[in-house]
């Protein structure tokens, strides 16, 4: 058995603003068949405590940064938890990262330099808990736990890190390093120093052992200058050690034959139970669908996601007799946007922002194709679900989006392998040619039909990566 600390801001169901959430919160379950136990590490939020409220204390701090705050551990929701009750880092309401006025706490660079700090000690059986095998960090939150490892005394654990999102790096001014607690030796081009600052995934590509992203295609494309955003030479310097690993989705959450939230159930044998959610999603949302495509979007409403090229194509959507349904939330213009385009075209657009984890299901089981046009996308899981669903996903060739999708060109098709329609580059142009693409298809009904149960019939469980990343674990911890 090899033994895992997984270091995280977000594990689902637990704290959730994105897809790193649902890959911390399935990774555990998916790695016990393969002989690996998971504790996962989290900020104490609110959310996450009041899920533990048989939580054994198990460590005391006295001192974390500004407070006193204790490990708590506990097993909500079938997770094995270690949770750091510090009311003064996490005992606030709302989003993680962000205050009531929408920007950033003045305290980050302090509250997850707190989750390193504790991962670190925790890592090393410090904490009067067994030591793991291996700690793994998720993002730039857990970061700096890789730097308090580095400089602690031997034994130390072997470590990975995981990178979601380049685009979130966690950058500091310089003046937050006194506080870290690290060696002033720490603080060079070959330690957390970063553009003249710190910075936490800096910190963990620089130390960890091993360096995941999740996706082969992006683990190439952050090695490139526009895709690594400041840290694709660090990468390149490291490049043996750094690998991509595709996500995989719950597929016991993500199951069309027993999901609660569908009007009515429907297997890859019997795709034709999802005309019932079809009209479920079309009346929700305030739609007159005739024979036209049903497009829906189920996003961060961010210009990663490349959502304002879709805006822009509207028209041409809208001229293909294709209607749309939207769940998201995110950026304001953005919202503002999508909002005005339903009051515009009532019947042909319908918008739902915000969170709902119920419409995203029915969303997937009713659409005719998910769209996902992406300036890059570290791997993306909208349109794995959307595969298991039967809804064709229509996505921008890169990243994970690349190595999940199979496009419907003719070669693909002869060979009865295709399962959406890929685009490239990211631009309006390109997705109003996938747009018009995707609507040729669908007029065809027997050839929209075979792609659509290859899409079912593909493999997007965790299954696969589970065993790499047991695979990597057990290497490195004979190393
Ligand atoms: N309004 C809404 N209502 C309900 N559900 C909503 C929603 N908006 C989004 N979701 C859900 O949130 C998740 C989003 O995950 P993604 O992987 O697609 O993107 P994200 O960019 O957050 O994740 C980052 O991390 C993940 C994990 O590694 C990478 O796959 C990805 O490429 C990277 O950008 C999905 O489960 C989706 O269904």
């Amino acid at each position: 058995m090899t033994a895992v600390l997984s270091v995280a801001s977000e594990a689902y169901p637990l704290v959730k603003t994105g897809g790193l959430a649902d890959v911390v919160g399935a990774l555990p379950g998916a790695l016990a068949p393969h002989g690996v136990a998971v504790r996962t590490l989290l900020p104490g939020y609110p959310s996450v405590l009041s899920a533990m409220p048989d939580g054994e204390t198990v460590a005391h701090f006295d001192d974390l940064f500004g407070g006193p705050a204790e490990i708590v551990a506990a097993a909500p929701r079938g997770l094995d938890v270690l949770a750091i009750d510090a009311p003064h880092l996490f005992g606030r309401q709302g989003n993680p990262y962000v205050g009531p006025d929408g920007r950033d706490w003045d305290d980050n660079a302090l509250r997850f330099a707190a989750l390193g700090k504790v991962a670190a000690e925790v890592g090393r059986g410090v904490a009067g808990l067994p030591a793991p095998d291996i700690v793994h960090m998720h993002d730039w939150q857990a970061g700096l736990a890789a730097a308090y490892l580095a400089f602690a005394p031997h034994p130390r654990p072997k470590t990975v890190a995981t990178i979601h999102n380049m685009a979130f790096q966690g950058w500091f001014p310089a003046s937050v390093f006194g506080a870290l607690g690290l060696p002033e030796a720490a603080f060079g081009i070959d330690g957390v120093e970063y553009f003249g600052g710190v910075g936490y995934l800096k910190a963990a590509l620089q130390f960890a052992d091993r360096i995941t992203t999740v996706s082969p295609s992006y683990a190439a494309e952050i090695m490139e200058p526009d895709g690594g955003l400041g840290l694709d030479g660090l990468l390149r310097a490291r490049a043996d050690v750094v690998s991509g690993v595709l996500n995989g989705v719950d597929v016991e959450v993500w199951n069309p034959e027993t999901d609660p939230a569908l009007a009515s159930p429907y297997s890859a044998a019997n795709p034709g139970g999802r005309d019932a959610n079809r009209r479920a999603l079309a009346q929700e949302f305030g739609l007159d669908v005739g024979d036209g495509v049903l497009f829906a979007v189920i996003s961060r409403l961010s210009s990663q996601k490349g959502l304002d090229l879709l805006a822009d194509a509207m028209p041409t959507l809208l001229g293909v007799g294709g209607t749309l349904a939207l769940v998201g939330a995110g950026e304001p213009w953005l919202e503002e946007r999508f909002s005005r385009l339903a009051a515009e075209h009532p019947g042909r657009i319908g918008v739902f922002i915000g969170y709902d984890e119920r419409k995203a299901h029915l969303v997937q089981a009713g659409a005719d194709a998910l769209l996902v046009p992406s300036r890059f996308e570290p791997c993306g899981l909208t349109q794995l679900c959307a595969l298991r669903y039967g809804a064709l996903p229509v996505v921008s060739r890169v990243g994970g989006l690349a190595d999940t999708v199979i496009d419907a060109n003719p070669a693909a098709i002869a060979a009865g392998v295709a399962t959406g329609v890929q685009f490239s580059p990211t631009s309006q142009g390109a997705l109003e040619a996938a747009l018009r693409r995707t609507a040729a298809l669908h007029a065809d009904s027997d050839l929209w039909t075979g792609i659509q149960r290859n899409g079912m019939r593909s493999d997007v469980s965790w299954d696969a990566s589970a065993r790499t990343y047991a695979k990597l674990y057990a290497e490195l911890a004979r190393t």
